[in-house]
Parts: structure tokens; C-alpha cells; sequence
């Protein structure tokens, strides 16, 4: 097994490593920040990073957020980004339905288990949605709503996909609708199946637990755009003209972005302790997943 090197405090290590890369692929929950608490220094190395020419792209799989969400977010922390830098899941999965998939009209609506930031991607691709935010799905279950989604007279009949994200008004009702286009043939797609959310210095459900019940109903697994899928990597590689063994995926997640970036052939992975993953899974004689280094946080790679 090839030892992760750890980089904390090890000034010169640090430089050599960054040395190796022009571009730098950074995941943002428990990476960045934990929700909106920007971690110690973080600022600071994306500013070390461009300051030495390096080019940054931000790969979230976070779908509750557009890439003008993000560069909103980035304002409000003080930190400088352009919302071309920003390539999330939502966007993912927006420009795989448009441009690859194309769902052929009239069937070719998407019905969202999600917040705006999915809405708002798919908007910007021209694919037409319904569910997501909508206010007339935020309520109870009535008993005659299982009637009118028995008979399809609840549905939208040009609805050809579902698209599971992160759903942080999630109910029965919404799961309900899913279910039943996916039993009338729609393809069942998602941003992104993280188990968990790193938020608030914590774990949360996440985008595969909020849409878990829709694939137990239905039995199979859904074709997800986020990390690690190579689809998001080849993507990346096109609009960005990537130069993969001169990039490197920053993250905090051994089975999405150390995943994404080994699977995508990178230069290099850093792990970094501040999220999903603990030192001990990837440490572990038979790790399927090893970064090529690691750091407690972020902040470490001021050296
Ligand atoms: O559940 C989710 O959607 C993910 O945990 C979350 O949003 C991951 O975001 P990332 O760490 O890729 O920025
Ligand atoms: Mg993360």
C-alpha cells in the first residue's frame, strides 16, 4: 500500500507537494467550511495558492447551492472566487440532462427531489422541472392525494426523470411523486449520494439519506453526477482544459473526492481532517481509497 504522506508541519514537504501542481480542485463542506463557519486559514492558502499562479476550481457536491449561490457565499466570507470557478452537482447533473442525456420532448421534464440550487442549474441549461421547491409540495399527505397519484391526474405526464439532491424539506408526499414517475419509466438520476452532510462541526443526513427511501421503494440505485462519477471529472477536464497529472483534488471524503481523484487520474489527493473522513480509514492495512498526503486541516499548507 502506498503510505499517505502527512504534510502538517512540515514547511518544506508542504512547498514540494504544492510544487507538483498547477491546479487544485477543491471540495468545499469540511474542506472550506463546516456550513457557514469558515475554517482557520483557509483565506489565507487560497490566496498562498493564487498568489503563486495556481488556478482553483471549487467541486462541490453540495446541490442546494447554484454556482451563483457559491460565489454569493464566497463574497459574504471575504473570499475571492468567480462563479466560473465554481463547478457543483447541480451544474453536473444540469449540463449531463441537456447536453448528454437529452430527454426527448415532450417527455423530457425533470421532476426534483431538492432545493433551488438544482432548480436554478437546470433553468440555466434550458431543462424544464417541476417538484423541487415547489410550495404545493410542501405539506402533509392528504388521503386523497394517493388517489390522484394512483391515477397520474397528481403528475405532470411530460415528466421523464427524477433527479434526487439534497432535500432539506423532504416529506412523504415529495417521495410519493418520485416513486410514481419512476414507476411510470422515468430515468432516475441524482446530484450527488454523499451518506452524510458536514455542517455545524457535525454530521447530518445527506444527499443519498434524504433520497434512500425513494431507491428502497424502488430497488434501484440511482446514476449520480457528483463525486466521484468520472462523468463530473471529464466534464471539469473539458471546460477547464485540465492538465490532470498537474492537478490535485483537495477533500475531506475518502469514497467522493479522494475517489474522484484517484479514479480520474490526478497528479495528486490531499485529505484533509476537518469533515467526513477520519485518518484512521485510509491509515488501515486494505484501504481501498489512500490519498497521496494528508493534513489535519487546511490551514496547515501556509506551512
Ligand atoms: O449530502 C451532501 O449533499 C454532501 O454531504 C455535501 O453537500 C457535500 O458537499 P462537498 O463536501 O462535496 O462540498
Ligand atoms: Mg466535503
Amino acid at each position: 500500500m502506498l503510505e499517505p504522506r502527512y504534510l502538517t508541519g512540515k514547511k518544506a514537504e508542504i512547498d514540494q507537494f504544492i510544487d507538483q501542481f498547477d491546479t487544485f480542485l477543491f471540495d468545499c463542506d469540511g474542506v472550506l467550511w463546516s456550513g457557514d463557519h469558515l475554517f482557520p486559514g483557509t483565506a489565507e492558502v487560497l490566496d498562498k495558492l493564487r498568489s503563486q499562479g495556481k488556478r482553483l476550481v471549487f467541486v462541490t457536491n453540495n446541490s442546494t447551492k447554484s454556482r451563483a449561490d457559491y460565489k454569493k457565499k464566497f463574497d459574504k466570507l471575504g473570499i475571492p472566487c468567480k462563479e466560473e470557478e465554481v463547478f457543483g452537482s447541480s451544474y453536473s447533473a444540469a449540463i449531463y440532462i441537456s447536453r448528454i442525456l437529452r430527454l426527448a420532448p415532450p417527455k423530457n421534464k425533470v421532476f426534483v427531489l431538492g432545493e433551488s440550487g438544482i432548480e436554478h442549474e437546470l433553468a440555466s441549461e434550458g431543462v424544464p422541472f417541476v417538484g423541487g421547491t415547489s410550495p404545493s409540495l410542501r405539506r402533509d399527505i392528504e388521503p386523497e392525494d394517493f388517489g390522484s397519484i394512483a391515477d397520474g391526474s397528481a403528475l405532470d405526464p411530460d415528466v421523464g426523470a427524477v433527479l434526487l439532491g439534497l432535500d432539506f424539506h423532504v416529506n412523504y408526499l415529495k417521495l410519493s411523486h418520485a416513486f410514481a414517475y419512476l414507476q411510470r419509466g422515468a430515468r432516475f438520476l441524482a446530484t450527488n449520494v454523499d451518506s452524510t452532510l458536514p455542517a455545524a462541526h457535525s454530521l447530518f443526513p445527506g444527499a443519498g439519506s434524504v433520497g434512500a427511501p425513494v431507491v428502497k421503494a424502488y430497488g434501484a440505485e440511482p446514476v449520480a453526477f457528483g463525486k466521484p462519477s468520472q462523468a463530473m471529472m471529464d466534464a471539469i477536464e473539458g471546460k477547464f482544459q485540465l492538465d490532470r497529472k498537474r492537478t490535485c483534488m483537495v477533500g475531506d471524503r475518502l469514497n467522493t473526492d479522494i475517489q474522484f481523484g484517484i479514479e480520474g487520474g490526478l497528479g495528486g489527493t490531499l485529505m484533509v481532517l476537518t469533515g467526513v473522513s477520519k485518518k484512521d480509514e485510509f491509515l488501515s492495512e486494505g484501504s481501498p481509497v489512500v490519498p497521496s498526503a494528508w493534513v489535519d486541516k487546511l490551514g496547515d499548507l501556509l506551512g
